[in-house]
């Protein structure tokens, strides 16, 4: 089982709080299109009968070059802070972020990665378990973009095949034009749709993007932990009695605009 149970804690801070699904960055490369939660998610949220998914947390693994700004992009968004001076990331470091979404607590645990090569045999034993995979490289240097394909392969091998998702993550969008920035996306999002990952362009300086890319992360993984929780209860429980939260397989309004790779099997 890839979630830990965490105990209550006070209330979120208001941009903690997701009431309705956060937004694609471009639909060019994103891994669901629709704009609402999924209706089983739904109902199970209002009569908060989401199992152990409010007790719980998913596991992000940030991986990428050194000096990409996966620190940086962590930091941003767990402690609004940024920071000129590179401190390499030795081994692994991680941070819990609390979020409350549908009215259901939820965190995300938040691995940060070493880039260097020297450390990574130490990071590398930490993917394992991982709802989510972020992939970064730094939009000022396309090297970095190339190397995510490896970062992926690796982060993959230790996880079950299908069960994670996967986002693309361009770095340092203050340092780069419009036209610039616009002209290595296409790029990236080539990239992305072969990774089956979704794309978004970011910056740990100037804050822009961040807190939209984590709730949709968040979002995403907690809706698939709420599936997930669903689907074991009525594959141990008979479903006479349950037919408010079980939905025969294929129903048109979930199933529509849904680009997430089947083999998650969540809806
Ligand atoms: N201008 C700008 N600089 C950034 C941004 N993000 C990170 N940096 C800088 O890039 C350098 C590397 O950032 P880190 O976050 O430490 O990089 P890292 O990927 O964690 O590196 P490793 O821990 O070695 O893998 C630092 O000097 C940061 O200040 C950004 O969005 N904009
Ligand atoms: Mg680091």
């Amino acid at each position: 089982m890839r979630s830990s149970l965490l105990p209550l804690g006070p209330p979120v801070s208001r941009d903690r709080i997701i009431s309705s699904f956060p937004k694609w960055y471009t639909p060019d490369a994103c891994l669901q299109l629709k704009e609402h939660f999924h209706g089983q998610v739904n109902a199970a949220c209002q009569r908060r009968n989401t199992g152990t998914v409010g007790l719980s947390l998913s596991k992000v693994v940030v991986v990428g070059d050194l000096y990409v700004g996966k620190t940086s992009l962590i930091h941003r968004f767990c402690k609004n802070v940024f920071d000129h001076d590179y401190k390499a990331t030795i081994g692994v470091d991680f941070e819990i972020e609390r979020f409350e979404i549908a009215g259901i607590p939820y965190s995300l645990q938040i691995w940060d990665t070493a880039g260097q090569e020297k450390f990574k045999c130490i990071a590398s034993a930490y993917y394992r378990g991982a709802q989510v995979i972020i992939t970064a490289f730094d939009l000022t240097d396309v090297q970095t973009l190339e190397h995510t394909r490896q970062w992926l392969d690796d982060a993959l091998r230790e996880n079950e095949p299908g069960s994670c998702f996967v986002f693309l993550v361009g770095t340092k969008k203050d340092l780069l034009s419009r036209a610039a920035c616009e002209q290595t996306e296409v790029e990236a999002v080539h990239l992305a749709n072969s990774m089956q990952a979704e794309y978004w362009s970011v910056s740990a300086k100037t804050g822009e993007n961040v807190n939209a890319f984590f709730s949709r992360v968040a979002a995403l993984a907690f809706e698939q932990a709420v599936l997930q929780s669903l689907e074991r209860r009525s594959s141990s429980q008979p479903q006479v009695g349950d037919g408010d939260l079980i939905r025969m397989e294929g129903s048109p309004s979930d199933t529509q605009e849904t680009k997430r790779p089947s083999s998650l099997g969540c809806c």
